[in-house]
């Protein structure tokens, strides 16, 4: 049984992944089910990976290939069909409740789009200590520190603790994001096409901002995108994803510089689109 009651990361060893999918499937039943023909989807078909701290796992895929919903997994926000997810070590028996908060301690997500990720009528000061409140984590004058402390770690102004998210950019309100995520102090964070909705000009501040966390706080993180070049920008392991399915997985190098399966060349533009495949 996966003890609730102690503090995230405590008795793991570190190179014990933070987090491993053992053959998971997620079967969802298909939204053009009628009442008469049941269809099933296989959104993940047998995956299986493992994310360790300080360490970047790209999961690369075109859409509908399972990625978000490899995500949610890893999130505990959803209850794998079949196969075995093992959080720090230990195989999770079930997802109850008190088993997704102490997963949700440890593992953290930023989302495509930072203005649905937060809330409008929020300050960005409430936003960053909510997550605390949730989670009853230290003294209220503690918690004012941490709102400081992840300001600075994200690139913001102190002067942004009192703003809406409306008053901010894309890139800002990212940013603010970004520092809910890292509010717990988590070991991983999975970056879902966390740049998608951002102006150009501002993706590469972003991916970098990123990496210097990684760097500075080692955390392990899961960068998932449908553009294998940022992918391969971040990513130390690569898992290229194709009908629910990693059809190729290794090192960044190895998989980028030799890809061996045709999916993930005609992702490089190596090779016709197998679109469908
Ligand atoms: N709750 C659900 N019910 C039914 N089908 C679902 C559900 N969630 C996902 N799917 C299906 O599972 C497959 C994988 O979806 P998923 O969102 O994981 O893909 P993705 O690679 O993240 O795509 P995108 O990049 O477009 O977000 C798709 O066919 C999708 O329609």
């Amino acid at each position: 049984m996966i003890p609730t009651d102690i503090g995230p990361g405590a008795g793991a060893r570190t190179d014990t992944p933070v987090i491993e999918l053992r053959d998971v499937r997620m079967h969802y039943r298909s939204r053009n089910s009628t009442m008469f023909r049941r269809e099933i989807v296989r959104a993940l078909d047998g995956i299986s990976f493992s994310v360790h701290a300080g360490r970047t796992l790209g999961i690369v895929g075109e859409s509908g290939s399972g990625k978000s919903t490899a995500a949610k997994v890893l999130l505990g926000l959803e209850t794998p069909t079949s196969g075995e997810v093992a959080f720090e070590g230990e195989v999770v028996p079930g997802f109850s409740t008190a088993v997704r908060r102490r997963i949700g301690r440890v593992i953290s997500a930023v989302f495509q789009d930072p203005a649905t990720a937060l809330n409008a009528r929020m300050t960005v000061r409430e936003a960053l200590l909510d997550p605390m409140q949730v989670h009853g984590i230290s003294e209220p004058a503690a918690r004012e520190a941490r709102v400081s402390e992840l300001l600075s770690l994200v690139g913001l102004p102190q002067s942004a603790l009192e703003v809406l998210p409306g008053q901010l950019s894309g890139g800002q309100r990212q940013r603010v994001a970004i520092a809910r995520a890292l509010a717990l102090d988590p070991r991983v964070i999975i970056a879902d096409e966390p740049t998608s909705a951002l102006d150009v000009s501002v993706r590469a501040q972003i991916l970098n901002l990123l990496t210097d966390l990684k760097h500075e706080l080692g955390l392990g993180m899961v960068f998932i995108s449908h553009d294998i070049q940022t992918v391969r920008y971040l990513s130390d392991e690569i898992a290229v994803m194709n009908g629910g399915r990693i059809v190729e997985s290794g090192p960044a190098a190895d998989v980028f510089d030799h890809p061996s399966d045709p999916y993930t060349r005609s992702l490089l533009g190596a090779a016709p689109t197998l679109l469908g495949r």
